[in-house]
């Protein structure tokens, strides 16, 4: 986890870099405002120690990382707030959709991001080649995921030239729309990527970013959690779970080094198994996000045995081979009300991580199962 904010310098460790005696202006503090964006949180504090300069601008930064967590990559500010321990924010790198498996291992900026007063915002790629995608799983291990499925609040139907087509029904409107849903979970379609509309088009609800106010807020027992900040409408699109695609086996090999590193710490994973029956019965497509190292916002929402206020619904785009998990609102939720769903049902570890959802309904420990 994170170390807190950088403490102030001693004494002795003010030198010849300090603005006292060389200036702000120096060409060494220019570079300093150029690299320290791109230093996790650890060495920016190791770096605060060496001078008041530096540690003014680490904590400039802090600052501006604690303002939003999205780097200005989202339509909205996503503060953090912390009124329990001594952590500002979370660091981790943002990326606005799926990262595939080939661009994971050879991107660099997977490994580092600036996010800072002079953050550069072009370093994720998101969605660059198709992933892997595995076939067949036992029913018994099915992920349930999601509260009641709602209708869509402000799905417009479609301008593109395709979508004006009458189906065979002599119904006018967009073939690719199309809303159901199954186990738990809402199955939805929207124009993607081979309609000859843009983003614009009514049909698009989850690639125009979020459009709802949200904060991070830090609890004593269940870390980071997603909050509202404004009130949202029942059937609204909150935001998609963004993170790296991952094969099977790439998954279950970090499931078993998050299960080790939580039995000793506080980490926190974020890898969500999805896994959505096809139609045959026989076979479901199952899809690993892994939003630990690299994610969105959604890596924060906390689970809830009462299923929360949140569905998840897997939105397949026209044209677009893998669908994307996306989180909408199952009720009217009101403003500082936390976003939570239900990370299933299974438990496989009965001495499992502790559950703090609160609700009636608790189990006591987090769902948990052999991905
Ligand atoms: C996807 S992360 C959610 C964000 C996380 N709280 C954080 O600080 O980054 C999942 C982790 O959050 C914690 N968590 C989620 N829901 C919880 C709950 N109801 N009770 C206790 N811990 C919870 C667990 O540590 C879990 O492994």
């Amino acid at each position: 986890m994170l170390p807190p904010s950088p403490p102030p310098p001693k004494k002795s460790h003010q030198n010849e870099l300090d603005p006292g005696s060389r200036g702000f202006n120096h060409p060494f503090f220019q570079c300093a405002v150029l690299v320290l964006p791109w230093l996790t949180p650890q060495e920016l504090a190791t770096i605060s120690l060496t001078c008041k300069t530096l540690h003014q601008l680490s904590l400039s930064i802090t600052l501006h990382r604690s303002l939003d967590a999205s780097r200005s990559f989202e339509n909205l500010p996503i503060p953090f707030h912390n009124t329990v321990d001594q952590y500002p924010y979370a660091h981790f790198i943002y990326t606005l959709s799926q990262i595939s498996p080939s661009s994971s291992s050879s991107f660099p900026s997977l490994k580092r991001q600036s996010w800072g007063p002079k953050s550069s915002q072009s370093q994720v790629p998101s969605g660059l080649s198709l992933p892997d995608a595995e076939m067949g799983c036992a029913d018994d291990s099915m992920t349930r995921l999601g509260a009641s499925w709602v209708g869509v609040v402000d799905a417009s139907g479609c301008e593109c030239e395709r979508c004006e087509k009458v189906s065979e029904d002599n119904v006018i409107g967009c073939p690719c729309m199309e809303l159901e849903w199954s186990e738990g979970m809402g199955i939805m379609s929207e124009c993607g990527p081979s309609c000859g509309c843009g983003l614009q088009c009514g049909n698009r609800l989850s690639q125009r970013g979020i459009q709802v106010k949200l904060k991070i807020v830090r609890d004593v027992r269940k870390g980071w959690g997603l909050y509202a900040a404004q009130w949202i409408q029942r059937g609204q699109f909150v935001c998609e779970y963004a993170g790296e695609l991952l094969t099977t086996k790439e998954a279950r090999r970090r499931q078993q080094i998050y299960d080790e590193l939580a039995s000793d710490s506080h980490f926190s994973s974020a890898l969500l198994v999805v896994r959505e029956h096809l139609p045959s019965g026989k076979a479901c497509l199952r899809i690993n996000i892994d939003a630990t190292r690299a994610g969105n916002v959604a890596r924060f929402i906390n689970h809830s045995c009462d299923g929360g206020n949140l569905s998840t619904v897997l939105v397949r785009r026209s044209g677009a081979l893998l669908p994307h998990l996306c989180f909408f609102a199952s009720k009217d939720i009101k403003e500082d009300k936390e976003l939570t769903f239900s990370y299933g049902e299974i438990r496989v570890r009965p001495k499992g991580l502790k559950c703090f959802c609160s609700s009636s309904c608790c189990f006591g420990t987090l769902p948990s199962e052999h991905t």
